[in-house]
């Protein structure tokens, strides 16, 4: 089977074309590959669908075979390979998505990609909605959590997959492998969650590391740098647009006012096509 391989600051995904090659088992065939070992390797695999909604249709699955509703580094790659394994002509089109339909637009320099430019939709912010247990429709603002018996202040949103944002004084210090587990299953979050632990640098730049649901730590996550953006601006820490430094790089978020919609801009690399026994 063909597969292409891809990264968005180091996040790294499988690609598999399903208008040319038959997968019977999504979750199966995404821990199957994902294995750094055994596998191809990956933080989880992007499937690129027909849909009666949308020019295109994409399923992610993390490396423990869950389906997450939505991926923003894999949106960029996505649209990448649409484009340059020419399966449409077009700089901009919609994707169907579990967090509905949303629009890459390619950026381009004298006919090269440099970048892609998401437009992610709009923040949901109710609780029950991204969810998060015991705020029914209210907002999840700085809110008490217990970790460990350790207290934390979770800033809660969901960019059709959950997340929860912890500000910490020092992102590079904190102890994310001893406890991005804890959060992702602590028992608030009834579908689990991504945790995002966030130094704010000044109001526009921060430093964001990310333990991802169904994937542990991974170098960078774009739902994660939207959420982050939108809790930096509910919190009072940040403007609007702001510059999320990750472990594999930077992404650029905009919250923006008139349309309530988050933008998210930043690279897409093919890193190598194969072939593999399956
Ligand atoms: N682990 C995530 C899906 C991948 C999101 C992340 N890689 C991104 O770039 O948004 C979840 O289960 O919600």
């Amino acid at each position: 089977m063909h597969f292409s391989k891809w990264q968005g600051c180091g996040n790294d995904f499988v690609l598999v074309d399903c208008f040319k090659e038959n997968v019977d088992d999504f979750a199966a065939f995404a821990k199957q590959v994902c294995d750094r070992h055994y596998g191809i390797g990956g933080d989880g695999v992007l499937y690129v669908l027909p849909s009666d909604k949308a020019d295109f249709r994409m399923r992610i699955f993390n490396t423990d075979g869950s389906e997450a509703e939505m991926c923003g580094n894999g949106i960029r790659c996505f649209a990448r390979y649409l484009h340059d394994f020419g399966l449409t002509e077009k700089e901009a089109f919609t994707v169907e998505t579990g967090a509905g339909i949303l629009v890459p637009r390619l950026q381009l320099e004298a006919g090269k990609v440099t970048g892609v430019r998401v437009d992610m939709g709009e923040p949901v912010l109710e609780g029950e909605k991204i969810p998060v247990k015991g705020f029914g429709m209210d907002r999840v603002i700085e809110e008490d959590i217990t970790v460990k018996g350790q207290d934390y202040k979770m800033t809660c949103v969901s960019m059709g997959n959950p997340h929860c944002v912890i500000f910490v004084d020092d992102a590079e210090a904190f102890p994310i492998h001893e406890l991005g587990a804890s959060f992702e299953s602590h028992p608030a979050f009834p579908r689990k969650t991504n945790t995002e632990f966030v130094e704010v640098r000044d109001r526009q730049h921060v430093r964001m590391r990310v333990w991802e649901r169904g994937a542990a730590v991974t170098l960078a996550c774009g739902t994660g740098s939207c959420a982050t953006g939108v809790a930096g601006v509910l919190t009072g820490r940040t403007d609007r647009k702001v510059e999320v430094e990750l472990d594999g790089g930077k992404l650029m978020v905009e919250w923006d006012e008139a349309t309530n919609h988050v933008f998210m801009t930043g690279p897409a690399e093919l890193v190598f096509t194969g072939e593999i026994a399956y």
